[in-house]
């Protein structure tokens, strides 16, 4: 992917509406983060996580993937330290997954592909008041990105598993309280790479502080089949496809440096 264009064609996956012209283009998400390539930085700092469960609202498939949303009209689950100067509020997550345990993850550690991979989704409130202006800024949004491995049974993530029944159509949408995505961080979140990058799906802005956790959480096979259980497609379309694969492939790294907060 030439990364001195001004624009560059996006290799879409075939889900989404053909390639799509990404202004800049020199610091698109995701990448493989090559390890021994990364550059340990001293100064980066433990993750500081303050999620408040209570604002916790609703849980719907948008047809690219199903996303917890947050209500992010206060500070009160908030995301700060790591790499960040700035306090930054949660507004969703989401995950990506492949249609079969091989693959599945946006981002890979050394070419190695995960099932899936979950992203919280947090805006600058610093220096923003919206979600919607943090995402056209330089460093208007974070996102912390863990892996999912398959193993035993995610006792925490079994509450959103059993709401996915009820969302499976693109555009449907229930109430989700009380869900703390605390759960969901793995036991280590001192250890992880870091990188300025992009949203994996449109409007692919380069605005995003990536946050990428280097131990994994496991799940059990039964939960992401559950996953593939979901839909792209609407209730009312003819042909009902399967809502697997949503993953972007990897983009260049372009000359970016991925920094670690671990030796
Ligand atoms: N692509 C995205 N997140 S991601 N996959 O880059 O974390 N988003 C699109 C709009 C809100 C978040
Ligand atoms: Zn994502």
């Amino acid at each position: 992917l030439a990364c001195s264009s001004k624009y560059v064609l996006s290799q879409m996956h075939p889900m989404w509406q053909g390639p799509l012209a990404v202004p800049g283009g020199d610091r698109q998400s995701p990448i493989d983060i090559v390890v021994r390539k990364s550059v340990f930085d001293s100064k980066l700092k433990p993750l500081v996580t303050n999620y408040d469960p209570q604002t916790c609202q609703q849980i719907w498939n948008n047809g690219y993937s199903f996303l917890v949303e947050y209500d992010d009209t206060t500070d009160k689950s908030t995301l700060k330290g790591g790499p960040l100067q700035d306090q930054f509020r949660l507004c969703q997550f989401h995950f990506h997954w492949g249609e079969s345990n091989a693959w599945g993850s946006e981002h890979t550690v050394d070419r190695r592909l995960f099932p899936a991979e979950l992203h919280l989704v947090h805006w600058n409130s610093d220096k923003y008041s919206l979600f919607e202006e943090a995402v056209m800024e330089d460093n208007g949004l974070a996102v912390i990105g863990i892996f999912l491995k398959v193993g035993k049974r995610h006792e925490g993530l079994q509450k959103l598993v059993d709401a996915l029944p009820a969302i499976r159509h693109k555009d449907s949408v229930v109430e989700f309280t009380r869900f703390d995505p605390a759960c969901l961080l793995p036991a280590n979140t001192d250890d992880y790479w870091t990188y300025h990058g992009s949203l994996t799906t449109p409007p692919l802005t380069e605005s995003v502080s990536w946050i990428v956790m280097k131990q994994h959480i496991e799940v059990s096979h039964d939960q992401l089949a559950v996953f593939r259980s979901l839909l792209f497609t609407s209730a009312e379309e003819d042909v009902q496809k399967s809502m697997v694969n949503n993953f972007r492939v990897q983009q260049s790294l372009c000359g970016r440096t991925v920094r670690s907060s671990f030796t």
